[in-house]
């Protein structure tokens, strides 16, 4: 069954929304984003989560120690990076859980995967100006001939409840990512995430 995570919790509406609807990650978002939270905010929205949901965070070109500082103050199961970080950099989090976003626009940018062999890829959409939470979706075609059976693919950019069985059908990711598809004038929408979530349970595995 193709996992899920929506991204981008920051209200306790949002995580009442999430315990009943129980996808499988939820993520935070700690870098430069109107979803951005502090890490005092997440820690209390993360206390009400139900356990069974695991907590991703989302950096960008972040400092390490606030990267380990963040984690010890909101238990994180996966470190999310959405910017330039290196292997080396990765490698610094141990045996931490990481996933490494990579923007894609060209086949160029396909080519990044192999820099990666250990971690999960988040394939995201590459859009001027943004690191991610775009909603804009990027060509899945692009994957063609991509070795998208490396390792874990987590599938995101403009994911919504119309076009994410589709994206199933079509990539066959590990999980799928989600945020804005999900949103109504910028907040969290229970009945979109609903919709996206019975849409991915329902799809053909
Ligand atoms: O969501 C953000 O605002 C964000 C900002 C900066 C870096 C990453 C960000 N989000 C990471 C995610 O995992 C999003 O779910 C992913 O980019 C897909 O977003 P969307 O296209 O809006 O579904």
């Amino acid at each position: 069954m193709t996992k899920i995570k929506v991204c981008g919790l920051r209200r306790p509406e949002d995580v009442a929304y999430v315990n009943e609807l129980k996808p499988d990650y939820v993520g935070f978002v700690f870098a430069e984003s109107k979803r951005r939270v502090t890490a005092a905010a997440a820690a209390k929205l993360a206390s009400g989560l139900d356990p069974a949901i695991k907590k991703v965070g989302i950096f960008v070109d972040e400092d390490p120690e606030v990267v380990r500082s963040i984690a010890e103050q909101v238990p994180l199961d996966i470190l999310q990076f959405h910017g330039h970080e290196s292997p080396a950099y990765l490698e610094s989090f141990g045996d931490k859980e990481i996933w490494k976003a990579l923007p894609i626009a060209t086949k160029e940018d396909i080519g990044q995967m192999a820099r990666y062999p250990q971690n999960t890829l988040l394939l995201d959409a590459k859009v001027s100006g943004a690191s991610g939470g775009s909603g804009v979706p990027f060509d899945w075609d692009l994957l063609s001939g991509a070795d998208l059976d490396r390792g874990r693919i987590v599938l995101a950019g403009g994911l919504n409840p119309d076009n994410v069985a589709q994206a199933i059908e079509k990539v066959r990711p590990f999980a799928v990512d989600v945020s804005s598809g999900v949103e109504t004038d910028g907040f969290k929408d229970y009945q979109k995430m609903k919709t996206f979530i019975e849409k991915v349970r329902l799809a053909p595995q």
